[in-house]
């Protein structure tokens, strides 16, 4: 039955179709772009079913072979199946189906061509995909997950996909200046956050370079593009896929590729003396992070537990590090790092960052905050210097580094620990993994801050041109503690997992500067109450 719904243009499609044993009303409605299915016994639980077409992966006859016996007792059953996000627990997204069937052949297509028209008007979702997947990431099962859990759900949302193994490290960075990146919607990168910091690099590089900007003028406006990246997480740590979708899970992330979700992200740019070193989205960290990273790399024939093993080993030889921060503190509109409210799905903070920037493009007023604002400066000896662009939530630390960070703020959370005892950094250590404020020590100070500058003592001391090169390494016992073994070197940059080898760093965040496949950290999204 098709009935015209207040004389607008596309009537509501209403009909009775079997579903299992039953008959259901099942309804489309175009207007709001929903599909629904009732029991029309209302004395039977549960006989509500609402799927918002933006929800919807595929629709697809039915193969009259592939069904059970109670179809072979039909003269000629014609059925159609809806394949259409199911939210579970924990942020984790599944693919459901429903299979409707009918004996009226017409009414069958009349259904598929509805379904279908309206999936044509979802016009976010990627039809082209390029895919990398290192093989050697995490606990290397990359291609496999590819293949089993993501590439069949591709295929059923009729994405069609280049897909490249990548054979060395900077393979997929460097294939992305080769490839005409512009005739895919997405890049897809499979692995941990070192592989996804390969594919931004590539893009991003690939973008300023065909738009003639020099990465290594720290001044210059990069240049933004609306070819969205996904994370199929298959790493390590996968940081930024927990912290922009809420799991680290291959099937959620593949189903928000395909239903076209897009979450802007802040990029920071990292330089010394004009040379271009390298931007970061999630963790820019020196000292403890970095430390680990470095033990680590050495040990990736642990697998993921290397991270463990050297997090401890660092732990205990407890460096502290001396050197100057600089910073210049981000507009207080933007919020706290000790606020209470977090990034979320649709987040107010960052939507008023994209309209602040998109009036500073159209009326080109970027102006020189350096001259109008107070940079800080702090001096010290530090045993964490932490700069995040998002909340770092990961497994080992679900609420993350800095829980009230976001995504797409044009802004970066800078977290000072100085030098403390054992136990303190300890404690410090522990309250990343419960309710526990972090932030609430002396010994930590935590700030929201638009551009940053860190230069290690050794090269203050040794005249801002390093002659010599040995010297960048060198080491001395601490005079503090004599006993303790703790030495006074230099550090490493942990930069989202990939090392960093820098004695100053200048750090400047671009507000929004790419698109993820993803649409932030979704608020009661296992409500069952909507959704069925
Ligand atoms: C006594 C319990 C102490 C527990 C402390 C837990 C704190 C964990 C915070 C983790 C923040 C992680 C920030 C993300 C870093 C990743 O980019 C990086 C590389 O990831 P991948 O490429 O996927 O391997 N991972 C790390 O640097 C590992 C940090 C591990 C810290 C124990
Ligand atoms: N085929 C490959 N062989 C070796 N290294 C690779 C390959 N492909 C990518 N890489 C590099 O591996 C590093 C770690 O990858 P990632 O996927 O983040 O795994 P993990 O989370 O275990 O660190 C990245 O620096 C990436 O550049
Ligand atoms: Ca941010």
């Amino acid at each position: 039955m098709e009935e015209p719904v207040g004389g607008r243009r596309r009537p509501r499609l209403v009909s009775s179709l079997a579903l299992g044993q039953r008959a259901w009303e099942v309804t489309l409605e175009w207007e709001r772009g929903l599909l629904s299915w009732r029991d029309p016994q209302p004395r039977r639980r549960g006989g509500n079913c609402f799927v918002p077409a933006s929800e919807i992966i595929a629709v697809e006859e039915t193969d009259k072979k592939c069904t059970s016996g109670k179809w072979e007792k039909m003269a000629k059953p014609h059925a159609f199946t809806v394949y259409y996000v199911k939210r579970a627990q924990k942020h984790r997204w599944r693919c459901r189906e429903v299979t409707f069937w009918c004996i009226d052949e017409q009414l069958c297509n009349q259904w598929i061509q509805a379904l279908k028209e309206l999936l044509e008007l979802q016009k976010s979702r990627p039809k082209q995909l390029l895919v990398y997947i290192n093989p050697y990431g995490g606990k290397r099962q990359g291609k496999r997950i590819y293949e089993q859990k993501v590439a069949p759900l591709f295929s059923l949302a009729s994405i069609s996909t280049d897909v490249v193994i990548t054979e060395h490290a900077n393979h997929a960075k460097d294939n992305l200046f080769e490839v005409n990146v512009y005739k895919y919607d997405g890049i897809v990168c499979v692995g941990g956050d070192g592989m996804f910091s390969e594919v931004m690099h590539g893009l991003i590089g690939r973008i300023q370079k065909d738009s003639g900007i020099d990465q290594n003028n720290p001044k210059a406006p990069l240049v933004q593009n609306n070819i969205r990246i996904g994370i199929i997480p298959a790493g390590s740590t996968d940081c930024i896929c927990y912290a922009t979708v809420g799991v680290a899970d291959p099937v959620t992330s593949a189903l928000h590729i395909i239903l076209g979700d897009s979450q802007p992200l802040d990029v920071s740019s990292i330089h010394h003396n004009n040379a271009f070193l390298k931007y970061t989205v999630s963790l820019l960290g020196y000292g403890f992070y970095g430390d680990i990273l470095k033990d680590s790399e050495k040990k990736r024939w642990m697998g993921t537990i290397r991270y463990d093993f050297s997090g401890f080993k660092t732990f205990l030889s407890h460096h502290y590090y001396e050197g100057t921060v600089s910073f210049l503190p981000a507009k207080p509109t933007l919020g706290s790092p000790r606020d209470k409210n977090r990034c979320r799905t649709g987040c107010y903070i960052c939507s008023h960052s994209k309209q602040q920037l998109e009036e500073q493009q159209n009326y080109g007023s970027e102006h020189n905050e350096d001259e109008e604002e107070d940079w800080k400066v702090i001096k010290g000896k530090f045993l964490a210097i932490n700069a995040v662009n998002m909340s770092c939530a990961c497994p080992r630390s679900p609420k993350g580094l800095s829980p009230a960070a976001h995504l797409a703020d044009g802004s970066i959370d800078l977290i000072i620990v100085r030098k403390c005892s054992r136990f303190s950094f300890l404690r410090y250590l522990v309250r990343h993994t419960n309710q526990d404020d972090q932030f609430d020590f002396t010994f930590v100070e935590v700030y929201r801050v638009k551009k940053f500058q860190f230069t290690s003592k050794h090269l203050e001391d040794n005249d801002s041109d390093v002659k010599d090169i040995g010297k960048r390494h060198f080491s001395q016992f601490c005079s503090d503690h004599p006993t303790c073994c703790c030495t006074l070197s230099n550090s490493i940059w942990n930069c989202d997992g990939e090392t960093l080898d820098s004695l100053a760093v200048e750090v400047r965040v671009h507000c929004q500067l790419i698109k993820l496949f993803a649409r932030g950290i979704e608020e009661n999204s296992n409500d069952e109450a909507i959704y069925c």
